[in-house]
């Protein structure tokens, strides 16, 4: 059983599908670390994000066994990542290696950008998560605080507006919901909450089919 999981940054995706994952005794793959981790080899070799050839090459050599690395949760990998991510290249070197997680027994949450429409099209069920910018870069901005980064919240803020807005609208694998996907918007619930509701909605979907 999949379960895919898409939706802009910060919006909680990571944090509700390591949760359903532990609940449902699935495994769960952050796809954002994959395109951080591709982002991480060429910023470690001084290579330019622009340069398209380069990040394939990281891409299809990724070592996908350091993807719990504290250094690729940072504000400016995430930033990075979205330039390279929207290489195509990049991108089929990464799909393999995503489906392949995706077969796991007894299932596995992937969340990500392009999870329910393109890595998985046929995942049992689709969920699309979202919040409001103002409160995603509240969170971010807390979290990162936590995390010793002191940035600005207003910085936080644009580079979540830039991001969404290069993620959206990209030629390849643009973030949007799958048309089968269920969006649910996390702006007024906190994390129990919005496990709740998505555990809801995974049980009236499956119970439907
Ligand atoms: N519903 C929620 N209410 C409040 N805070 C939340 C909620 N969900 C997640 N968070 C917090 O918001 C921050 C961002 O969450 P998370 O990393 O799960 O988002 P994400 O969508 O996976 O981010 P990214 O797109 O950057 O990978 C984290 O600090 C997390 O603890
Ligand atoms: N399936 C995905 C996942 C991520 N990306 C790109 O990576 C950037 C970082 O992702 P986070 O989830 O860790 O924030 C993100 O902004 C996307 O550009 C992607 O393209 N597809």
């Amino acid at each position: 059983m999949i379960i895919a999981i898409d939706g802009p940054a910060a919006s909680g995706k990571g944090t509700l599908g390591k949760r359903l994952a532990d609940h449902l005794g699935f495994a769960h793959l952050d796809t954002g670390l994959l395109y951080r981790a591709v982002a991480a080899v060429l910023l470690a070799r001084g290579i330019p994000l622009s340069d398209r050839e380069a990040a394939a090459r990281a891409a299809e050599s990724l070592d996908v066994s350091h993807l719990d690395a504290p250094d690729l949760r940072g504000a400016a990998m995430g930033e990075a990542a979205s330039v390279i991510s929207a290489y195509q290249p990049v991108r089929d070197a990464l799909l393999a290696f995503q489906r392949q997680f995706g077969r796991q027994e007894p299932g596995a949450v992937l969340d990500g950008r392009d999870i329910g429409t393109v890595v998985c099209p046929d995942a049992d069920v689709k969920l699309f998560i979202t919040a409001r910018p103002e409160e995603r870069a509240r969170r971010r901005h807390l979290e990162l605080l936590r995390r010793g980064e002191d940035v600005a919240y207003e910085t936080i803020l644009a580079d979540i507006r830039r991001r969404d807005e290069r993620d959206m609208t990209r030629p390849t694998a643009p973030l949007k919901a799958a048309a089968d996907a269920i969006t649910l918007d996390t702006t007024n619930l906190d994390a129990d909450a919005a496990f709740r509701a998505a555990l809801a909605i995974i049980d009236g979907k499956l119970r439907k089919s």
